[in-house]
């Protein structure tokens, strides 16, 4: 039986190199039993894991210059029962991909946010009147240089060389250690390991964030990474996303999970799981 893996496509995408780094991380005698299923976007890559049409999901979930994967976050906060297996950092190195033969022709730039925002700088510098246009994922801007010698489109240079694109510039990140931690989710328990990540929902009083953040500092648990996404109920009112260096497994930690309960509306604990940095 075969094993499928939803991602963000086509292939080409950051998302797909995260997927292909992941099973380099599995025993090869099984690799052959994994499928590689693109999706149009991240949420629907969720959702089908989900739903329990595929097995499991690789999704961007932070970036070291832009933050934050907003529809990665607000999915997760919907969806039920997804659990994450692995974290993978990945190193992202922009290009600029073009039919055009000098910068001064191009005229539109198609990427997806992301790495609009990760290159930023590099285009206020270089191309600074042309218009930015975002797109669903870094291949799909790859579409608007067909018979077009105007247009230019930020994506990887294995996006590059997969569609026979020429690269115009390489490496125009504004930083050059830029990298993206993914997560790889399932309906499965998760393995236990270095990291745990929660999210809760608490009312607009005073002492919300405080209380929760109390139960994990009268533990000693350290927390590596804190981030608020509304809860698009009212103006003012927060989900926050929360990274622990722990494990739940701990009974420590244990405690402290179960005593949040007491001091949030809604917790969400997402499984704990350790963190593999790849390098390409
Ligand atoms: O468009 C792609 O190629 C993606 O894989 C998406 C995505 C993202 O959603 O952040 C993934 C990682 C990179 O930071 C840039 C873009």
């Amino acid at each position: 039986m075969s094993i499928s893996i939803a991602y963000l496509g086509p292939p080409g995408t950051y998302a797909e190199a995260a997927t292909q780094a992941y099973l380099r991380t599995l025993p090869s005698e099984v690799i052959g039993e994994y499928l590689l299923r693109p999706y149009p976007t991240i949420a629907q890559a969720l959702q089908v894991v989900a739903q329990g049409e595929a097995t499991l999901a690789v999704v961007p979930v932070e970036n070291s210059i832009e933050g934050n994967v907003a529809l990665t976050l607000d999915t997760l906060w919907q969806l039920s029962g997804l659990q994450i297996q692995q974290a993978l950092v990945l190193p992202i190195e922009n290009t600029l991909l073009s039919k055009a033969s000098s910068l001064e022709e191009i005229k539109t730039v198609y990427s997806h946010p992301q790495p609009l925002g990760q290159c930023q700088r590099w285009l206020e510098r270089f191309l600074p009147s042309v218009q930015l246009v975002p797109t669903s994922s870094t291949v799909q801007a790859l579409k608007y240089l067909e018979n077009n010698y105007t247009t230019a489109a930020i994506a990887s240079a294995r996006a590059a060389r997969l569609y026979n694109i020429p690269i115009l510039v390489s490496s125009i990140n504004d930083y050059p250690d830029n990298c993206t931690r993914f997560w790889v989710l399932s309906l499965q328990p998760s393995p236990g390991g270095s990291h745990t990540s929660l999210a809760f929902s608490s009312s607009d009083v005073p002492g919300s964030l405080v209380k929760p953040l109390q139960v994990l500092a009268n533990r000693g648990i350290n927390m590596s990474r804190i981030e608020s996404r509304p809860t698009k109920r009212s103006l003012g009112e927060y989900i926050f996303f929360i990274d622990l260096e722990a494990d739940a497994s701990v009974n420590s930690v244990q405690e402290a999970l179960s005593e949040l309960a007491s001091h949030t509306e809604i917790v969400k604990i997402f499984g704990s799981y350790n963190v593999l940095p790849i390098n390409q």
